[in-house]
């Protein structure tokens, strides 16, 4: 398994907006842009921080997964996405360790990357995102 860095770190908030208040006008960081992940039924936003990026998720159906995440647990940390060189290998590998994807198969995330979830029951309660970007 070779993973390269952390690719970013997403954040569940209610209002992206709102949030984006703090981020920008706060702690100083630049919008990257937005997007519509269909999908994913998210709204996102990219702040890129160094070599990685935060990236704030806005639900965009109340039956998404971050609409779900919200009324649970509340806005916050909901992933962390890294980075592999290849995502077919690293979900294959990853299987094969007895670990419970979530993805089985690569979907399509922000900006065209290839992304599949790792359930948090396997990960030491961390929804963990693969990703894998030209
Ligand atoms: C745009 C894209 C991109 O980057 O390009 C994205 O990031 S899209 C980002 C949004 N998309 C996703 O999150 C897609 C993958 N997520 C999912 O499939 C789902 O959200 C699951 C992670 C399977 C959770 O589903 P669901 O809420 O129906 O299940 P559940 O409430 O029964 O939760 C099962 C157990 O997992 C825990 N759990 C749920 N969500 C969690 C999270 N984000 N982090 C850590 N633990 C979590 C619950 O507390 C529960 O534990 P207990 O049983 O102990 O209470
Ligand atoms: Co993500």
């Amino acid at each position: 398994m070779k993973v390269l860095k952390v690719d970013h770190i997403g954040v569940a908030v209610k209002n992206l907006e709102e949030s984006l208040k703090f981020y920008q006008e706060i702690l100083g960081l630049e919008l990257q842009g937005t997007e519509i992940v269909e999908e994913q039924k998210v709204k996102v936003a990219f702040l890129p921080v160094g070599d990685s990026e935060i990236e704030l998720l806005e639900s965009t159906d109340p039956d998404g997964p971050i609409a779900k995440f919200i009324e649970k647990k509340g806005a916050g940390l909901q992933h962390i996405a890294l980075r592999v060189p290849n995502i077919e290998e690293a979900i294959k590998e990853l299987k094969e360790k007895g670990v419970r994807m979530i993805d089985e198969k690569p979907r399509y995330g922000a900006g065209g990357a290839k992304i599949a979830f790792c359930h948090p029951k396997s990960t030491n309660g961390v929804l963990l995102e693969l990703s894998e970007r030209k």
